[in-house]
């Protein structure tokens, strides 16, 4: 390991942090990153990359179950052993050596171990067998040390031995009967990964599923998922939880009482600031990181603090990886502008600010069927204060969409600025949306005029003819 100081210091070496780092090796600044479990972080090894493993074998059978012809050919059921050995391989066991040489070639120094700072530009490294690095950097401290999973407080929860996602994911065998309480993107991701092995699923949600998406989303996410087998207690809380050797009891607000095998907690996110030191310059422990475009954390006094940046899950902006990429891909070039005092580019849509996180932000649930959205819903730009018109259409109607399965049911919503014309919200919910999305995201970035969207031609006969239709809905502009 180079002596310290470093340029930077990056703490968290999820797929943020190295992003963080590897801009700013790119931009001629010399990094170290601290990890405290594997190099790779959340998104590799507990959330995005198994997640999608378990979910996509599934998915793929009934693909193909919808095409007459495939169809008669499928002779058996899901090899849940076959799933989760692939997903044991996608996450290579656990074990983080590729990404750590990956960090290796790209010239990043790896210090293994919790970081936490200590006082400015000052981080202290706490190895496995307890000895002690400090490490100094001349310009910048980036945290993105991501998130855990929320426990709510319920009685009996805590002693219930629940699964978070991280069980979830990297459970060796799937269990006969499981509870899922929360009904956002992981608690239906995983709902419709295990009803596909064939465990009986029960979730439990205090509202509908997918909540902040359009209504819409959720509702046909729900019909998939009883469909699929699940039982779904909608508008329903748990008072209790009680374990009994390997049955647990969950006890709702009504008295009813549901047992299953294990239950998973899937309520959200809490950030991971605990244990970082942040007392030591000034901030509270265990919240959120506020930042401004550029990543740099708001200080106690609301201004930015210059030379601290939270990127990724941390800063709360939006949890996912492809955003936290986004925000890293600024903050480590803006890290390197700074420091090496050349232009900084920070006015909105600049190359160190990351302005698509306020109203750009695309999502996919890997549910089936796929809710694919970005930017803003109906009701999110009617409270924004946008005068606006809303083109709803049913997918299935599209030449594409008929062949690809039968009986294909989705929706897609378009939502208009009615002052600027152009699309501020597109959603997709349906079989195989997923790359469709990206053609919503330029169009909402771009803020492409809708009489110029005329132009851009969808090919036939492919699901994207939807953009034809929604067009259509709208009226062409004279
Ligand atoms: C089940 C699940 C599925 C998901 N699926 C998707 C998906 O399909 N697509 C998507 O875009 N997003 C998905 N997400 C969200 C995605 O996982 C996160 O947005 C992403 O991991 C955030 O990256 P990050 O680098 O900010 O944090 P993390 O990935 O959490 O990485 C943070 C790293 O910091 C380390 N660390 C923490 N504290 C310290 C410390 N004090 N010292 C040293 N190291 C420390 C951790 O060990 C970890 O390696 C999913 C989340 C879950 C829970
Ligand atoms: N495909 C993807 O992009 C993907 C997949 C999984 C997770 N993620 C990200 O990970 C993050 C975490 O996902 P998540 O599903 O844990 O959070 P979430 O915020 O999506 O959903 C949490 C759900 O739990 C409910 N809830 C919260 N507290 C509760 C309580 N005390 N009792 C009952 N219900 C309660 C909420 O109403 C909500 O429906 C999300 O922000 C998401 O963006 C993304």
């Amino acid at each position: 390991m180079p002596d310290s100081p470093y340029d930077l210091i990056v703490i968290g070496a999820g797929p943020v942090g190295e992003n963080v780092a590897d801009r700013a090796v790119q931009g001629g600044l010399t990094v170290a990153i601290v990890e405290s479990e594997l190099v790779g972080g959340e998104c590799s090894y507990w959330a995005c990359m198994p997640s999608k493993t378990l979910l996509r074998s599934g998915n793929a059978l009934r693909a193909a179950q919808r095409v007459p012809g495939a169809r008669e050919a499928i002779t058996g059921t899901l090899d849940v052993q076959a799933v989760l050995n692939r997903r044991n391989e996608v996450v290579a066991d656990w074990n983080d050596a590729g990404q750590a040489s990956w960090l290796d070639s790209a010239g990043i120094t790896l210090v293994r171990g919790h970081g936490r700072l200590d006082g400015e530009r000052r981080v202290v490294v706490t190895a496995e067998d307890g000895t002690t690095t400090t490490l100094t950097a001349t310009h910048a401290v980036a945290l993105s040390t991501g998130t855990a999973a929320l426990l709510p407080d319920i009685p009996g929860l805590a002693d219930a031995k629940p699964w978070t996602s991280r069980e979830a994911t990297s459970a060796q065998s799937v269990p006969k009967r499981l509870a899922i309480l929360g009904g956002g993107v992981v608690g239906s991701e995983m709902a419709t990964a295990y009803a596909s092995f064939g465990t009986a699923v029960t979730v439990i949600a205090r509202g509908g599923l997918l909540g902040g998406n359009e209504p819409f989303a959720g509702e046909l996410v729900a019909d998939a998922l009883r469909e699929l087998g699940a039982d779904l207690r909608l508008g329903r809380s748990p008072e209790r939880i009680e374990r009994d050797g390997d049955t647990v009891t969950i006890t709702l607000d009504d008295g009813e009482t549901i047992e299953a095998d294990e239950i998973l907690v899937a309520t959200g996110r809490v950030p991971r600031t605990m244990e970082l030191g942040l007392e030591t310059v000034g901030l509270p422990a265990g919240d959120w990181l506020g930042v401004d475009d550029t990543l740099r954390v708001h200080g106690a006094d609301g201004e930015p603090i210059d030379w601290l940046y939270a990127v990724g899950d941390i800063n709360h902006r939006a949890l996912l990886t492809h955003q936290g990429k986004y925000q890293a891909r600024a903050a480590g070039d803006v890290i390197a502008a700074r420091a090496l005092r050349k232009p900084v580019h920070d006015e909105p849509w600049g190359a160190h600010v990351a302005t698509a996180d306020h109203e750009a932000v695309p999502q996919v649930t890997f549910t089936d069927p796929e809710v694919a959205s970005v930017g803003l819903t109906a009701a999110a730009a009617e409270k924004a204060g946008y005068r606006t018109r809303v083109v709803d259409y049913e997918i299935g109607n599209v030449s594409g969409a008929y062949l690809t399965a039968e009986g294909y049911t989705g929706t897609a919503r378009m939502v208009v600025d009615e002052d600027r014309k152009a699309v501020i919200g597109v959603t997709f919910v349906g079989q195989d949306v997923a790359d469709l999305l990206h053609s919503a995201t330029i169009a909402v970035v771009g803020q492409v005029p809708i009489d110029r969207l005329w132009h851009a031609v969808p090919s036939y006969p492919a699901i994207s003819e939807v953009w034809l239709r929604l067009l259509e809905g709208y009226g062409r502009p004279e």
